[in-house]
């Protein structure tokens, strides 16, 4: 076993019935005679120049989520490499080319994307498309659109579910207030940006909010200070958004996906990785090790 992954026979059992009892699509095991399309595409976009590793770190934790095949699609005019050694599972392209494929399940866009002029063209291009398969933003894709509130519109037109899943910084500068406020009542914050936007919202931070378009929030009590580290959202993106290709409801995907997160840090914490100096490179594989055990037997 993995040096870090040793929690209480009852500290595991308490995991399980939990997500058994709230999220049990995540729960189901593979069909014996599934194939790699039978588990999603997914699409993320970002990566510009010198944040190449915020769009790595989300694609590798959608693969080790689960989906079947991930695209990274960079925010810059070359790709950075023509492969990544650490994952070379994980298929690139620039976010123009990728723009251009019709495969995708779900897209995921924002992570270490920048907020230049190239940036803001491909996003607005794609809002202008109001049928796109199921939608995240996060990051520099919330910052562009807090900046640019015709965009608005075109989130409330769209199909497909929308997640926007802001920090509560992010979430200041979508309502355009201080930061301080979000946080005084963040449920107030959270159910303003759902109805705003028709999206789902993860409003983050300690006890993140998950919120429907209708209003209805679910809190979550995984996590710990270990994830207050440099892509650690990044890392929350790619499993939403893997959970989402998987065929996932969304509500079970975003709550679930929230909740992995939080308890993968946990369970490395309670292995003594972090909470000090826990890095959001390791989430991925702890959240992977534990998605493994909430399966049911069938
Ligand atoms: N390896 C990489 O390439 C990384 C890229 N990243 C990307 O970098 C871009 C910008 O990230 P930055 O960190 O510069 O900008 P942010 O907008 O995330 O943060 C800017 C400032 O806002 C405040 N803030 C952030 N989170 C807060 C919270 N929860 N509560 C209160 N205040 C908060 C802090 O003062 C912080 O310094 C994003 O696109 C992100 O995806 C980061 O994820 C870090 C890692
Ligand atoms: N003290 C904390 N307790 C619980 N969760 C936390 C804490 N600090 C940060 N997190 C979680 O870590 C993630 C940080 O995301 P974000 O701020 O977008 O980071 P980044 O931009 O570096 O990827 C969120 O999921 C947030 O809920």
């Amino acid at each position: 076993m993995p040096p870090y992954y040793n929690p209480t026979p009852e500290q595991l059992n308490h995991w399980q019935r939990h997500a058994r009892s709230a999220f049990p699509a995540l729960c189901r095991p593979r069909a014996a005679n599934s194939h790699k399309g039978s588990h999603g595409t997914l699409a993320l976009v970002g990566g510009c120049v010198g944040m190449s590793g915020a769009l790595v770190l989300a694609g590798s934790a959608a693969l080790k989520s689960g989906c079947g095949k991930v695209w990274l699609g960079f925010m810059q005019t070359a790709l950075p490499l023509p492969v990544l050694p650490q994952q070379p599972e994980i298929m690139l392209a620039t976010a123009t080319d990728l723009a251009q494929r019709t495969d995708i399940t779900a897209c995921a866009v924002g992570c270490g994307m920048g907020t230049g002029a190239a940036a803001a063209a491909w996003l607005a291009a794609l809002l202008a498309q109001a049928d796109k398969p199921p939608l995240l933003l996060d990051a520099d894709a919330l910052n562009l659109l807090a900046v640019n509130p015709v965009w608005q519109h075109h989130l409330q037109q769209r199909h497909g579910d929308t997640l926007l899943t802001p920090h509560p910084a992010e979430a200041a500068r979508l309502l355009q207030c201080s930061t301080q406020a979000i946080e005084a009542n963040r449920p107030a914050a959270a159910q303003q940006l759902a109805a705003r936007f028709r999206a789902w919202v993860v409003l983050k931070g300690r006890h993140t909010l998950i919120t429907s378009p209708s209003g209805q929030i679910s809190q979550n009590h995984s996590g710990n200070p270990g994830l207050a580290t440099a892509g650690s959202g990044d890392v929350l993106t790619g499993i939403i958004g893997s959970l989402l290709v998987q065929g996932i409801p969304t509500a079970q995907a975003a709550i679930g996906g929230v909740w992995l997160h939080g308890t993968a840090a946990d369970l490395l914490v309670a292995g003594g990785c972090g909470p000090i100096g826990l890095t959001a490179g390791e989430l991925a594989d702890a959240a992977r090790w534990l998605r493994n055990r909430l399966v049911v037997d069938t």
